[in-house]
């Protein structure tokens, strides 16, 4: 860019920035600087402060963050329960900021699934594992013979791919807390959503059966192709997943990937972690409040720009 445009350069700009596709154009999930205020007695919460995030169709991702910071917010924006008072959030091609009643009835039947912490809350209690799979097909539609027919297999075929094909018949009191979490997959996998969102789907089992279920969401993952995201406090649980984002003060802060590498020497294959700054579309980047007290950085740092990286130092200016 020369020091001083001619308004033949900023024409030029102005058509590459209109040409610039938009932000998670190929994403599944996009939430740009999404906002939720919520008001209480006069007293306002900014429990989302300007969340970027982007999914892409296929992952298996996990949300964790402390208490507070927004993972339950943003898992009800997305559902379709509750909508941003600000910002942009786009599931699957619906605008989440627009869709009027009756869209967002048909959104929270089709195009996602969920599951819940309490496993009370996912499983009609007087219907068996079955009918209860049954239910959101039956909302959905054909109630013809054929339709019966496909349903019934549908059923069997979930109950199947989550192993729990020896409940059919049985109600939510008379099966395990593991079973029951397996069946309510199966009735947010009944109708084939675009993604299936899980919060804290494995808060109220023993650390043996979470690992269980979450191998449920790994079948579900690879066999159907659907996108699941899950919010978790369990460090077990996000350490299986190839990418585990955080929360942080209402923003995604940082992000860690995980990949199978084979090792030279052993030739065993082990799993490499790196972990990721979030940097917003305005150049913001939230440093790990561990890098920050280990070097004692406060309100200024020394920034260096070098030919591949950027050098980030605790102020050392004698101007205080
Ligand atoms: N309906 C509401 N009315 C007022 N404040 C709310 C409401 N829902 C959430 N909040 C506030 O918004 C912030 C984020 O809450 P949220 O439940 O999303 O956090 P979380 O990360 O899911 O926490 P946890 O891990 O404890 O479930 C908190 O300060 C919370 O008190």
């Amino acid at each position: 860019m020369t020091a001083d445009p001619t308004l033949t350069d900023l024409a030029q700009q102005a058509t590459s920035a209109r040409r610039a596709p938009d932000y998670g154009h190929d994403a599944l999930i996009t939430c740009d600087r999404l906002v939720r205020i919520f008001s209480a007695d006069g007293i306002e919460v900014q429990a989302l402060q300007g969340l970027d995030l982007l999914v892409r169709e296929g992952e298996l991702m996990a949300l964790v963050g402390a208490s507070g910071s927004g993972k339950s917010t943003l898992m009800n924006i997305l559902a379709g329960l509750d909508t941003p008072t600000a910002g942009a959030a786009r599931v699957a091609g619906h605008d989440l900021l627009a869709m009027t009643a009756k869209d967002r009835l048909a959104y929270r039947r089709t195009v996602v699934g969920f599951v819940w912490q309490q496993t009370s809350r996912n499983l009609l209690p007087y219907l068996t594992a079955a009918q209860n799979v049954a239910l959101p097909l039956q909302l959905a539609g054909d109630r013809s013979r054929r339709g019966r027919h496909a349903r019934a297999e549908r059923v069997a075929e979930l109950l199947e791919l989550l192993e729990v094909a020896d409940c059919r018949d049985r109600r939510p009191h008379e099966m395990s807390g593991g079973q029951q979490q397996r069946v309510a997959i199966a009735v947010a996998l009944a109708n084939d959503p675009a993604v299936l969102l899980a919060d804290e789907p494995t808060g109220e089992l023993d650390s043996h059966t979470a690992e269980q279920i979450f191998a449920a969401f790994r079948t579900a993952n690879e066999r159907l192709g659907t996108t699941i995201v899950i919010v978790t406090h369990d460090q077990a649980v996000a350490g299986e997943v190839r990418r585990t984002v955080a929360i942080r003060d209402g923003r995604t802060s940082t992000e860690v990937l995980r990949r199978s590498e084979v090792d030279e020497t052993t030739g065993r294959e082990r799993v490499v972690a790196r972990e990721y700054a979030m940097l917003d579309r305005a150049g913001r980047l939230q440093l790990p409040a561990d890098y920050i007290r280990a070097l004692d950085m406060r309100d200024r740092v020394a920034l260096e720009l070098e030919e591949d990286h950027i050098g980030v130092w605790p102020d050392d200016s004698t101007e205080r």
